[in-house]
């Protein structure tokens, strides 16, 4: 059929990444019955890949994943970029726009290196540079040391191997795409909240570019974009950064949006937890929320909130 692409798609590097663009070039072809080379693959560098060794909060944060791929969009050097919506930050340019959310996978992290979180060794080193982790953790064990640890899945992985750490936490919907199901142990999202729009994979064009919003809005998946912008909306009205400890449970029950939310000092010993049901797109709920935490919170968990207040 074609030999030109119809589609170039850029993508960071990373072994996650890639599966993340063969997800999204598998469900266009499918929406609009074409051949795989319709869609073109374009491994970007992203400059959070380059530095491997210092926290992300550090370094810039999540600007780090969406730099080099939003100025390839902007120079029309690809049509749309592929992300983790767990890495995209909350306020993106007017000048691109979300074509499609894809079908939300499983939002669970999961545990390496222990069969629970009360199983982990008094005293253990656990490896996580997520805020958000480390928080959840030692509000739970306090007893245990947290230790950074970076880099992609098969480091992660492979510092646990060396004995770097005892125990790890990876995201699930990461290990599926990579075949990796079943290592490790599935933490029930119910008693261990996952980050804001984990396990959700969005796909961005120029705003201006109405073809290719109308070619990514064949496989846009209504209600897993519903979830991930309420979760947007409650890290907007959070005033989040990277450096911040948010979780979130969003469940859909019928036609109303169940969010439960924790916000934490870093250090685990605090913890606000609020919740709120809303119609779907009634963002505006999930920023009340978000301002009925920080109301109710200590000075150690606020002071590292409140940045867009
Ligand atoms: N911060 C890195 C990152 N960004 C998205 C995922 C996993 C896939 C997802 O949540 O969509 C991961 C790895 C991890 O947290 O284990």
């Amino acid at each position: 059929m074609s030999d030109m692409p119809i589609l170039r798609l850029g993508t960071r590097r990373s072994p996650l990444a890639m599966a993340q663009a063969e997800e999204a070039r598998a469900r266009l072809c499918a929406a609009h019955g074409w051949d795989v080379g319709s869609v073109e693959l374009v491994p970007v560098i992203a400059s959070g890949d380059k530095i491997q060794d210092r926290p992300l909060a550090d370094i810039g944060g999540k600007a780090l994943w969406t730099r080099e791929l939003d100025m390839w969009l902007a120079e029309g050097r690809i049509d749309a970029s592929v992300h983790s919506m767990k890495d995209v930050e909350t306020i993106r340019p007017d000048e691109i726009s979300f074509g499609a959310i894809l079908p939300r996978a499983d939002k669970a992290d999961v545990l390496l290196g222990a069969a629970s979180i009360a199983a982990i060794a008094k005293g253990a080193k656990v490896g996580t540079s997520a805020p958000r982790r480390a928080a959840q953790l030692l509000h739970a064990r306090p007893d245990v040391e947290v230790v950074g640890i970076r880099g992609n899945v098969a480091t992660r992985m492979a510092k646990l191997a060396a004995g770097e750490v005892d125990a790890t936490f990876l995201a699930g919907a990461g290990l599926s795409r990579l075949g990796e199901d079943g290592v490790g142990v599935r933490l029930d999202p119910e008693a261990w909240f996952p980050a804001p729009a984990q396990a959700a994979i969005g796909i961005e064009c120029r705003t201006s570019d109405e073809r290719t919003a109308e070619v990514l809005s064949a496989i846009d998946h209504a209600p897993s974009r519903q979830e991930v912008m309420a979760e947007r909306a409650l890290l907007e009205g959070l005033g989040g950064t990277c450096h911040s400890p948010i979780a979130v449970l969003t469940v859909r029950s019928g036609d109303i949006i169940e969010m439960r939310a924790q916000i934490f000092s870093p250090d685990g010993a605090h913890r606000v937890e609020g919740e709120a049901h809303f119609a779907p797109d009634d963002t505006a709920a999930a920023i009340a929320l978000a301002h009925d935490l920080l109301a109710r919170a200590p000075d150690a968990v606020a002071i590292n909130f409140g940045q867009s207040l």
